[in-house]
């Protein structure tokens, strides 16, 4: 059995290869040839699957390490017969906190404290949640909006977007891309939208480029409306629009997920729907996989606040270096994906062993996601 993996896809081979035979190929695009004899496909969100791709192959199963699917036509391979895995969650963590880095930075230099603003949070599925209970651990007001899980009866008080637009300091998207539907999310955040927003408000999209209309939201920074924004994700992409990057505060080349526990478990969620979809169940425990992290402990004196914070969440990633890289080569053929490709190793907080003198502070550091306990230090 041959098994097509691309080649950004951390320890595919090493798992896939107890299943099969394994290739490593690029994602953009997947080269033809290779699949014309090929069982399996395991792809990123870089690659259009679609009856253009796999018509006339053998693939008979496609998985995606990825949250997203809107690169995948997962009706034609429904009608096709081909087995199809997504890797829900995988990378949520790795997305809540790069939004808390960013917004640490924010705070920062701005100087204000996270806890006197209100951040509504728009898609309120794995990313969304789990910012909401990290933020709200740290005591910041959330507002949420999600009407699909509001029309489903879902617990919790989910509001319109724009109750979020008027009232929030902070507005976050992380939905799904649907280009249409009941749900239709692609320019959700139109040029109208945008012009509501309070001044001084952080518009941060880490979800897809097309749910914030990209030059309705270049006019608006140009007309001076005054705005923080922060993009991990354009329209389009790869070639986003480098006057739209010079404007915002902080731009990434979609890595907002890319921390080395959210790629592990994307590929391991789509080896064990695979294993099982063959017959031969696997389950891969993450923490076999994964090396020690850069910094692995530390010791922390006396109560938390937000300075402290800021600092413990830069130790394990300051979203500025993945700005500074953007920034260094946007524009040039090729290079945001080769970010992408050449992507420095970047861990969760819960890598990092934090002993603290001080209980509250470790109740807290580990309600928010960190490996932490309380402990007197000498
Ligand atoms: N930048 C990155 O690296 C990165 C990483 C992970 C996910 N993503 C993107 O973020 C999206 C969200 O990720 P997730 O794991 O939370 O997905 P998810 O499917 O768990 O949650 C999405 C939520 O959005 C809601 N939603 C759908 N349409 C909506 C609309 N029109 N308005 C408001 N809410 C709506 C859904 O009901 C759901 O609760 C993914 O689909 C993916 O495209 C990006
Ligand atoms: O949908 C997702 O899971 C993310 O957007 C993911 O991080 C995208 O990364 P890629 O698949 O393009 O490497």
């Amino acid at each position: 059995m041959k098994i097509l993996v691309d080649e950004n896809m951390p320890y595919a081979g090493d798992l896939f290869r107890r299943l099969g035979e394994v290739k490593a190929v690029p994602g953009r695009p997947i080269p033809a040839a290779e699949l014309a004899d090929a069982d399996a496909l395991m792809v990123r969100s870089v690659t259009k699957v679609n009856e253009a791709l796999l018509s006339g192959t053998p693939i008979k199963f496609v998985g995606t390490a990825t949250a997203g699917t809107d690169h995948v036509d997962e009706q034609w391979l429904q009608q096709a017969g081909i087995g199809f895995s997504a890797a829900p969650g995988c990378n949520a963590i790795a997305v809540v906190e790069y939004v808390f880095s960013s917004l640490m930075l924010l705070a920062e230099r701005d100087g204000f404290d996270l806890r006197d603003r209100t951040v509504g949070i728009v898609g309120v599925g794995n990313v969304g949640s789990r910012l909401q209970v990290r933020l709200e651990a740290w005591g910041v007001k959330t507002l949420l909006c999600d009407p699909p899980r509001a029309d489903r009866g879902d617990d919790g008080e989910f509001l319109p977007l724009e109750d979020l637009v008027r009232d929030a300091d902070v507005l976050t998207f992380h939905t799904p891309l649907f280009k249409d539907g009941p749900y239709k999310s692609w320019h959700l955040a139109d040029e109208e939208v945008i012009s509501r927003l309070k001044p001084g408000t952080i518009l941060i999209n880490a979800c897809r480029g097309p749910v914030v209309d990209n030059a309705a939201l270049l006019r608006r920074l140009e007309a001076g409306q005054p705005l923080s924004v922060i993009l991990d994700v354009w329209e389009p992409e790869p070639d986003l629009d480098v006057a739209l990057l010079e404007k915002v505060d902080i731009g990434t080349a979609h890595i907002a997920g890319y921390t080395l526990e959210g790629k592990a478990r994307g590929t391991t969620q789509v080896f064990e729907a695979f294993s099982d979809f063959i017959g031969k169940r696997q389950q891969v425990a993450l923490d076999t996989l994964l090396p020690a992290p850069e910094f692995g402990r530390i010791t922390l004196h006396g109560p938390l606040d937000q300075s402290i914070l800021k600092r413990l969440i830069h130790l394990v990633y300051d979203v500025r270096r993945d700005d500074a890289l953007l920034r260094k080569v946007a524009g040039i053929p090729g290079e945001f994906d080769k970010l992408r490709k050449n992507y420095l190793e970047r861990r969760e907080w819960s890598s990092l062993y934090v002993q603290c003198d001080d209980d509250q502070a470790a109740t807290l550091l580990q309600k928010l996601g960190f490996n932490a306990v309380h402990h007197p230090i000498r």
